[in-house]
């Protein structure tokens, strides 16, 4: 079966067909770069990594692009109050390119950390202010579009196309409208392609209607349009962004006569108490704190363990059971390994068979809208039926095979076994033999009799977080407990 995509357009699964059989280009909407990220904001880039890599895992040569914004973010996300990133920059007292880069670049860090990869193409909004104004232009040539005191705005009532996507009419909106009318636009609804700039508003360029900056949402029309092309295939981001923002995204591209992305994918939120995380309302967990404190791949399984169209209600609790099962899954991966490097040739039938399941499960798991969770539950599967199989000392080629399943899906297409954390953990080649030189020098104290010597070994490994057990093949080691 191939991949099933749950698609917000149409409000069901449906088989996912690259508009060129072979290529995907996936555009994500990325952060407004103004302040630390939270772990809600890991969600999202954690979700479509993994969409990424299964559709190269698939044979696919995918381009991700994944927008940063700098500018033309206001705070009240309508079309009033200052830019989120220059009201940043007077309380820091920075310029406010230099708190788009401070922020940027913790983000980036942060997603590092998650291994998540980077993207192919990461457009700043303030980098592509021609090809908005372009657009624009575009769109008041085909009248959606009117200027007002060297603003733009779009002209919602002559696009009945708005709302399809969210199902949000624009009644609704008018009936909860918490947008203040600005007496320059037409109607309540319509929103700024381009505003004026007041005199102390810092980031501003020329334009044919005077001095000024992007609205919000045009910089993703534009730029998703000019480094994906015309009808895309993939579409990504929060589900809090399907209306307004998605919804002006569709109305401006499509009204400038251009088809625009074929599936939209929305994840939703990471709660905390219930609550959703989010900046404006200081209900969060700061991301840093939490990878500095915890291994960030455990937080990276935390987040991969529930689907991604459900809400996840974050708890301590919950990062700690992720922690062990995240434990479980690479001991098992680290002890296939070292078997494979010491069993003699041969084949396991019980063995081969636990991983062509693993293989056929993952694959159905991930196919059906990406659901992560099942494809954690296959790979726990696979490490019950390796430990049964471990004391009929399965022979190298079956082992091998294991090996490069076990990575290629664990580490390939869920990312949870960065060369980093194997490195800590397996310790490479140098590691694992200066762990097995001190117990062999334990194993000659007890032999000797010298229980004090063999006791500090064993302690010390104990508090390095190494757990040493005794079996009849001789001691083994490994992370955790
Ligand atoms: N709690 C969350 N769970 C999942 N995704 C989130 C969460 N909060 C924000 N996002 C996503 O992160 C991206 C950036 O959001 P944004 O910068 O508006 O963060 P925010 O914390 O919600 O800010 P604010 O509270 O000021 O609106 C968006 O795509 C949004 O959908
Ligand atoms: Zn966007």
């Amino acid at each position: 079966m191939p991949l099933q995509i749950y698609n917000t357009l149409t409000r069901q699964k449906e088989p996912f067909v690259p508009g060129t059989p072979g290529y995907v280009g996936i555009y994500f909407c990325g952060p407004t770069v103004y302040g630390d990220p939270h772990l809600g904001h890991a969600r999202g880039p954690i979700t479509y990594d993994v969409l990424r890599r299964w559709l190269e895992h698939t044979g696919h040569k995918v381009r991700f692009v994944s927008n940063i914004t700098d500018v033309g973010h206001l705070v009240d996300d309508a079309d009033e109050g200052e830019d989120k990133v220059q009201k940043r920059a007077k309380l820091e007292r920075l310029e406010p390119m230099e708190v788009a880069e401070k922020y940027m670049w913790a983000y980036f860090d942060d997603m590092n950390d998650l291994n998540v990869r980077r993207p192919d193409i990461a457009p700043r909004a303030a980098g592509h202010v021609p090809e908005q104004i372009d657009l624009t232009q575009r769109l008041l040539e085909r009248g959606y579009a009117y200027v007002r005191g060297g603003s733009v705005y779009f002209r919602v009532r002559a696009w009945p196309g708005f709302g399809k996507l969210s199902n949000r009419q624009v009644e609704d909106q008018e009936a909860g409208a918490r947008v203040e009318v600005r007496e320059e636009k037409e109607d309540p609804r319509d929103f700024a392609l381009w505003k004026s700039a007041d005199p102390e508003h810092i980031m501003r360029w020329k334009s044919p209607w005077g001095e000024g900056y992007p609205g919000w949402h045009i910089e993703c029309s534009a730029m998703s349009l000019k480094y994906l092309g015309e009808g895309f295939d993939i579409h990504t981001g929060g589900i809090d962004l399907q209306f307004p923002h998605h919804e002006a995204e569709i109305a401006q591209a499509e009204a400038a006569g251009y088809k625009f992305a074929r599936y939209w994918m929305h994840h939703n939120h990471v709660l905390l108490g219930g609550e959703k995380m989010a900046k404006s309302t200081g209900n969060f967990v700061v991301l840093r704190d939490l990878l500095s404190r915890h291994e960030p791949i455990t937080v990276r399984f935390y987040l991969l363990g529930s689907h991604y169209r459900s809400v996840l209600d974050f708890t301590w609790e919950g990062l700690e059971s992720a922690k062990q099962g995240y434990m479980r899954l690479l001991n098992a991966y680290r002890e296939i390994r070292r078997q494979v490097a010491e069993a003699p040739a041969g084949r396991h039938a019980g063995l081969e068979r636990a991983i062509d399941a693993l293989e056929s499960r993952f694959a159905a798991a991930l196919d059906d809208d990406l659901n992560t969770a099942q494809a954690l539950a296959a790979l726990f599967e696979f490490v019950t039926e390796f430990n049964k199989a471990l004391p009929d000392k399965p022979g190298r080629d079956t082992l091998a095979r294991a090996e490069a399943v076990f990575g290629q899906l664990g580490e390939g297409v869920l990312g949870l076994f960065p060369k980093r954390v194997l490195e800590a953990s397996l310790g490479g080649d140098l590691l694992d033999g200066l762990i097995k030189l001190l117990l062999e020098i334990r194993e000659e104290a007890r032999r000797e009799r010298n229980f004090a010597l063999s006791d500090q070994i064993r302690n010390r490994l104990t508090e390095l977080g190494l757990t040493v057990e005794d079996t009849r093949e001789g001691p083994k080691w490994k992370v955790g407990v």
